[in-house]
């Protein structure tokens, strides 16, 4: 008879989780930031409001974002005046589309993946998607298995209403997925709309105006596994160790409510200096094993939440400017889309690493770190290895 030893080793792979693919979408609708506002007050029917308008206008060019991606147009606000108001009803009108449009988005970046992955989809065994952008049953989850002609027998995690941090959570837990079961391998995807937080201005709410200059549309998916199959399946990163830390007494920095009027955010002026105080702790704990001290010795990979939150970054651990490149790029070019973001930046890393020729897929060094941080307050700290290019 086999030993419970041997049938447990048995199930388990022997190397660490690999991500084997990345893929990324957007809706078709390009937004101009310079010209958001004007789209904006119109369409909401706020043009009655020019100094607010102004002020939108210097906010949006705060953001340092210079273009996004939205699923929203002239002509599908037309159908949905809740939407446009400040604080109408308007839970279902969002719905409507969020619940059709988040699994369409998705399985764009998903067959992405799998194109690169260079498998059939029938080796896809488990499926973990995660989504701030609508709740319904069955979930977005089994819509992108039925949409993607996915087996039925993958077993599958759908996390919703989280925002940015899930990026990299989905991540852990799909390192945890495979490397407890020899061949998983796992379809992640992040998919976001800002279709629930978009809304009509109002002078007196700040926050959510940085809200609508900031907030975009896009997803992502990436493959994981581990033990890939040699000439077939080709490493990109692999994961190291993942961990999650959740800040005391600050569950007020950055945050929403889903209500009647759709999903609503607020942040606190010092998430900045509150997010960068804590990441020296989260580098030490995961470098501690790796004996890695210099953080500009390890490539970097961070959700950027905004351009606040990444120069106080630089500044706190001492980051040479290059090293948030990708993150600056990412949020220029996209805008904060959620949990998306950080998988377009590691994206983006490696896509960078082989345009300038680097040694590596991460900027050339063996050891990176990849930040998701969002409502919590919550930082997930995923340390990667490059692999040779
Ligand atoms: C670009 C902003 C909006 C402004 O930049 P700034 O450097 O603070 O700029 P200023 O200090 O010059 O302020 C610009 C204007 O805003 C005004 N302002 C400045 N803070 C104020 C103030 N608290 N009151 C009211 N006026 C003010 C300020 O007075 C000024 O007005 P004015 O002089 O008339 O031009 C910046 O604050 C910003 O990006 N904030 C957004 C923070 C952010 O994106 N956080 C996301 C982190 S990721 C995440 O966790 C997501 C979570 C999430 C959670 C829920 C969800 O639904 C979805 C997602």
């Amino acid at each position: 008879m086999v030993s419970i030893d041997a049938f447990r080793k048995a199930q388990r792979p022997q190397g660490p989780a690999t991500i084997m693919a990345i893929g990324t979408a957007n809706p078709p609708n390009l937004y101009e930031q310079s010209t958001f506002p004007d789209f904006y007050f119109r369409v909401t029917n706020s043009d009655h409001m020019p100094e607010l308008k102004e002020k939108f206008r210097r906010i949006c060019g705060k953001t340092m974002i210079k273009k996004r991606y939205m699923h929203l147009t002239e002509e599908v606000l037309k159908q949905k005046p809740g939407m446009c108001s400040y604080m109408d009803p308007s839970f279902d009108e969002r719905q409507e589309i969020v619940v059709e449009e988040v699994p369409r988005l998705a399985k764009e970046a998903a067959a992405k993946a799998i194109e690169e992955w260079g498998r059939d989809k029938s080796g896809i065994t488990h499926l973990v998607f995660c989504s701030t952008s609508g709740i319904d049953m069955p979930g977005a989850d089994y819509r992108l298995v039925k949409l993607l002609g996915l087996p039925l027998s993958v077993n599958r995690i759908m996390l919703y209403s989280q925002a940015c941090h899930i990026g990299a959570q989905i991540l852990r837990i799909a390192k945890d997925i495979a490397e407890n079961n020899k061949d998983a391998r796992v379809l992640v995807v992040a998919c976001e709309l800002n279709t629930l937080i978009f809304r009509g201005p109002d002078e007196r709410d700040f926050l959510s105006l940085a809200g609508q200059a900031a907030f975009a549309d896009g997803a992502a998916a990436v493959i994981v596994g581990a033990d890939p199959i040699q000439g077939v399946e080709k490493p990109i990163f692999e994961m190291m160790s993942a961990a999650q830390v959740t800040v005391p007494d600050c569950e007020r920095a950055v945050g929403g409510h889903l209500k009647e009027i759709g999903l609503t955010f607020h942040f606190m002026n010092q998430l900045p200096m509150l997010i960068s105080n804590n990441l020296e702790n989260c580098l030490l704990e995961a470098f501690k094993p790796l004996g890695i001290t210099d953080w500009n010795e390890v490539f970097w990979v961070s959700h950027p939440g905004n351009w606040g939150i990444m120069d106080a970054i630089e500044k706190k651990v001492g980051l040479k400017q290059e090293k948030l490149r990708s993150s600056r790029h990412v949020f220029g070019e996209y805008g904060n889309m959620m949990s998306a973001t950080v998988l377009f930046v590691m994206d983006d890393v490696r896509r960078r690493s082989a345009a300038e020729g680097r040694a590596t897929t991460g900027d050339g060094l063996e050891w990176g770190v990849l930040f998701g941080f969002g409502p919590g307050l919550t930082i997930e700290t995923v340390v990667l290895r490059s692999v040779a290019i």
